[in-house]
């Protein structure tokens, strides 16, 4: 018999609320103080177990992303051989977010997926193992899985929750892709910003260490971003493309919105400190 449709799994963006650089470790990759905070934007993603061992992906992401990189399918299979789990699932995934915006989508579709089949499989992963799985696969996805907005220290895996405003925001997708690899390879990126408390950190003026270097090697950032802070107190998120006005109402975002030149994209979302994906979870 084949088992039901298991939909409406959501995997929501994240915004970097502030990104400090504080280091580089002797592997290659930095060391970060950031804050996570997500947003009420999500990708949808639903699931079928099966008994065969397979796992597929039925998606219009295949013609931009190979299979074997979906971090969605990198996921179920990681999840399948560390706990020797004997069955398969099929996958459906309604992509909404921008790739390579910064916005996290990817680790995000990770995170989903191992929780959502950690459940489904019953497997009986803890949080923390799912995360340990999860952080081979993106420095993003732990915060994903947690799914509380956090302080994040390390590459983003040391997480303590904290609870800022729930601002709503229009962000802003310029039409240009940056890769974060690229980025963090500049040789002119920040890298000595003094590590701070979390105390001091929350009180001072919130900015992004990756955000001058972006805005001069990418125009369509930069206009982005021009744009969007005569609206609103405008950043990056992650290493971009994206930028993010935020609003205390939602109406003041939505009129900005509409006056959006053509040449960009964007939405207005919820800044919101618990992910929906804990909703769902807990539905099951
Ligand atoms: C910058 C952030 O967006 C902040 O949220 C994330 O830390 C990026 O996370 P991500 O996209 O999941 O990145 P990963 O797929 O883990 O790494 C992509 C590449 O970026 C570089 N990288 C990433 C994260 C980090 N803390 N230091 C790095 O140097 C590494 O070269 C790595 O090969
Ligand atoms: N399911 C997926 N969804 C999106 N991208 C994926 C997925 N699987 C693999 N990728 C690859 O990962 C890259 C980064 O995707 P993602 O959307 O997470 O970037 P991002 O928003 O910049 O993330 P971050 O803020 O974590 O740097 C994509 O360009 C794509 O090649």
């Amino acid at each position: 018999m084949t088992a039901p449709i298991s939909k409406g799994w959501p995997a929501p963006a994240k915004l970097n609320l502030f990104l400090h650089i504080t280091g580089q470790r002797a592997d290659g990759y930095h060391d970060l103080q950031t804050l996570f905070q997500f947003v009420d934007h999500c990708d949808v993603l639903d699931f079928r177990v099966t008994e065969q061992s397979e796992i597929t992906l039925h998606s219009s992401m295949s013609q931009f992303v190979a299979d074997s990189d979906n971090l969605i399918l990198k996921a179920a299979k990681s999840l399948q051989q560390t706990t020797n789990y004997v069955g398969g699932a099929e996958i459906w995934i309604d992509k909404l977010l921008p790739m390579g915006g910064g916005l996290g989508g990817g680790s995000s579709n990770a995170a989903t997926t191992l929780v959502a089949l950690n459940a489904l499989w019953n497997t009986q992963l803890s949080n923390e193992k799912l995360a340990e799985i999860g952080l081979t696969l993106g420095a993003d996805v732990p915060v994903f899985i947690n799914g509380y907005a956090a302080f994040a220290e390390g590459v983003g895996e040391k997480l303590h929750n904290v609870n800022p405003h729930e601002f709503y925001y229009l962000v802003v997708v310029p039409p240009v892709h940056v890769s974060t690899q690229a980025v963090f390879q500049e040789p002119e990126l920040p890298r000595q910003t003094p590590k701070l408390d979390l105390q001091s950190l929350m009180q001072q003026p919130w900015s992004n260490d990756c955000q001058s270097l972006v805005v001069n090697r990418y125009p369509q950032v930069a206009n982005a971003l021009d744009w969007l802070v005569e609206y609103a107190p405008s950043q990056m998120t992650g290493t971009g493309a994206c930028v993010f006005g935020k609003f205390e109402q939602s109406q003041p975002a939505f009129d900005a919105l509409a006056k959006l030149p053509d040449s960009m994209q964007g939405f207005v979302a919820k800044g919101l400190n618990r992910s929906p994906l804990l909703e769902r979870l807990s539905q099951l």
